[in-house]
């Protein structure tokens, strides 16, 4: 297997407190890796320390064996992360399919050449990435008037245009109906599992978690408690202590 990110002793403090302490782990190329915890647990502070938003007070991150610690997004972005938010940043004044063509012609480095030609270039690519997301039937609708959950599906489509070798998605079912969330994540794993593309997410839903994650890590209070199968995180006394009484995080998720 290869390993595409490697996290070795994440420290981040904010005026002396350490929101994420000694966090390690490593996610392996086609792995579809969650990353959960309560609420303050530390999770946004991890993936932003990933993405270059914030710096790390201590410790060091490997993307494909680079010590890539402290650079800036967009180099990181260059390097082959994408990432998607719990708010979707589409331009709702476009169509679906030129919000993929314009994240194109970003990736081919043409964001200024917005002629009619590159316009026309770019729409046959742009389709299959809309297709590869089940949206090629509403290309041409604005995004203003589309459904919440095709909002996402689009918004992963125009994180793919970049062909990431990881993607990182922060509660990428936030705002959704819960059989939109089983849907969208359903559409994720099939990406992981098609184009071999790493993907780690944070996701408050346990359905969710425990019906896609290969491999599921808990954090708790900055620190990582849990790194493992679905099964082995349900078994862990530690993390059932954190979710309080057990039974009350996996019940529902018995089936995974
Ligand atoms: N800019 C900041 N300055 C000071 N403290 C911060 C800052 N950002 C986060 N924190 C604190 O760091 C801790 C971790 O926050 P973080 O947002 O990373 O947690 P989280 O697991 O993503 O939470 P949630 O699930 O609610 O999004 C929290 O105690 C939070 O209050």
């Amino acid at each position: 297997m290869t390993e595409i990110l490697r996290v070795e002793d994440l420290k981040k403090s904010y005026d002396g407190f350490l929101a994420v302490n000694g966090v390690s782990f490593s996610v392996q190329q086609g792995e579809l890796k969650a990353l959960i915890g309560p609420n303050g647990a530390g999770k946004s502070t991890c993936f932003n320390m990933l993405m270059g938003q914030l710096k790390p007070t201590a410790g060091r991150v490997f993307l494909n064996g680079e010590d890539v610690t402290g650079q800036r997004p967009r180099d990181i972005w260059r390097k082959g992360v994408g990432r998607t938010f719990q708010i979707t940043g589409t331009y709702q004044s476009m169509t679906v399919i030129e919000n993929v063509q314009m994240a194109l012609m970003s990736h081919h480095r043409r964001l200024f050449n917005l002629s009619a030609r590159a316009w026309r270039m770019y729409r046959d690519e742009a389709m299959s990435f809309l297709d590869t997301v089940s949206m090629g039937d509403q290309a041409d609708r604005p995004c203003s008037i589309l459904a919440y959950g095709d909002l996402k599906r689009l918004e992963l489509a125009i994180a793919l245009t970049h062909r990431p070798r990881l993607l990182l998605m922060d509660e990428p079912t936030a705002g959704m109906a819960p059989t939109a969330r089983v849907e969208l994540m359903q559409l994720v794993a099939d990406i992981v599992r098609d184009q071999g593309v790493s993907v780690l997410f944070t996701e408050h839903d346990m359905d969710v978690v425990f019906a896609h994650a290969h491999h599921i890590m808990v954090l708790n209070r900055g620190e990582l408690i849990a790194d493992g199968s679905a099964a082995q995180v349900r078994a862990n006394p530690q993390v059932q202590e954190v979710y309080l009484g057990g039974g009350m995080l996996f019940k529902e998720a018995d089936h995974a």
